[in-house]
C-alpha cells in the first residue's frame, strides 16, 4: 500500500491586506510517487496553495501532516518542513558565480551540512539533459533562462525532497528548454520513485503530460479532481 506523505486537514489562506480567503477549507492528501498537474484560472488561488502547503507562508487555519504526523508551526518544524516540501518558483533565482557555486550552495546552510556536493551524480544527470562537462563551470549569469531554471531544479533534485512543488517551472520557457525540465523531473522521479511532485500549469498538453492526477482550483477550493490518461502508464 502506497505512503501518505502530506496531506492537509482544513487548510485555509487569507489575504495580507484585507483578511479575505484565498484558500477555503482545504482538504487534500499527496500519496509517494503521486503526479499531480494544478490547474485553475488565474488568480484561483494555485501559487498560494502550494505557498501555503510548504509553509512558506503559514496557514491561516487547518493542519498539514507530513507522513501522518501533524506539522507543528514552530521555527525549527518549519524550516524542516520547507527542506521536505521542496517549492519551486517560476523565476530562477541564481547566486553570482558558476553553475557549480550554485550547486554547492545548499550544503553550506546548516540544515544540509550532513550532507555531501556529490559532482558525480549532477554530472551525470547535467550529461542525460545533454550538457558537456564544462556546464559546472559556466558562469550563473551567462546561462539561458532554461538553463537557470534546470540548474535551480537541480539544485533542489540533488538534497532528494520527497515532495517537490512545482509553480509554473516552465511558463517563461521555449519549447525545448521546458522539455528538458520535464526530463529532469521525469528522470528524478525514476530514480526515486517514492518521491511525490504536484506540478502547477497553463497549458492543458502540459498537464496531461505531468499529471496522472489532476486537480482543480477555483476560487481557493479544490473543486474537483480526476486521473489523467497517463495514470497506470
Ligand atoms: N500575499 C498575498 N496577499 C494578498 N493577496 C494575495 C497574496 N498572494 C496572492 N494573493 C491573491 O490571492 C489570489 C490567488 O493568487 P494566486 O497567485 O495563488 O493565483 P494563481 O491561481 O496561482 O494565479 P496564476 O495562474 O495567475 O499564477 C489572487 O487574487 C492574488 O491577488
Amino acid at each position: 500500500m502506497s505512503t501518505l506523505v502530506l496531506s492537509g486537514k482544513g487548510v485555509c489562506q487569507r489575504a495580507h491586506d484585507d483578511g479575505r480567503m484565498l484558500l477555503q477549507d482545504i482538504d487534500f492528501q499527496l500519496m509517494a510517487g503521486a503526479r499531480v498537474a494544478i490547474s485553475g484560472a488565474s488568480g484561483a488561488g494555485k501559487s498560494v496553495f502550494l505557498r501555503t502547503i510548504s509553509l512558506l507562508d503559514l496557514p491561516a487555519a487547518g493542519t498539514l501532516y507530513r507522513y501522518n504526523q501533524p506539522v507543528r508551526l514552530n521555527a525549527r518544524c518549519i524550516a524542516q518542513h520547507r527542506s521536505q516540501i521542496a517549492y519551486v518558483r517560476q523565476q530562477a533565482m541564481l547566486i553570482p558565480g558558476t553553475v557549480r557555486d550554485n550547486l554547492r550552495l545548499p550544503f553550506t546552510l546548516r540544515f544540509y551540512q550532513q550532507k555531501q556536493f556529490q559532482p558525480d551524480y549532477v554530472q551525470q544527470v547535467l550529461q542525460n539533459l545533454g550538457k558537456d562537462e564544462n556546464f559546472l563551470e559556466r558562469d550563473a549569469t551567462d546561462l539561458s533562462g532554461g538553463e537557470a531554471q534546470l540548474v535551480c531544479l537541480l539544485r533542489i533534485l540533488q538534497l532528494k525532497p520527497p515532495v517537490l512543488l512545482l509553480d509554473e517551472p516552465t511558463a517563461s520557457l521555449d519549447e525545448d528548454s521546458a522539455r528538458a525540465v520535464q526530463k529532469l523531473v521525469n528522470q528524478w522521479q525514476q530514480d526515486n520513485p517514492e518521491a511525490a511532485y504536484m506540478w502547477i500549469s497553463h497549458s492543458e498538453q502540459q498537464v496531461m503530460e505531468v499529471g496522472d492526477e489532476i486537480w482543480y482550483l477555483d476560487a481557493g477550493r479544490i473543486t474537483h479532481t480526476r486521473k489523467s490518461a497517463q495514470a497506470g502508464r
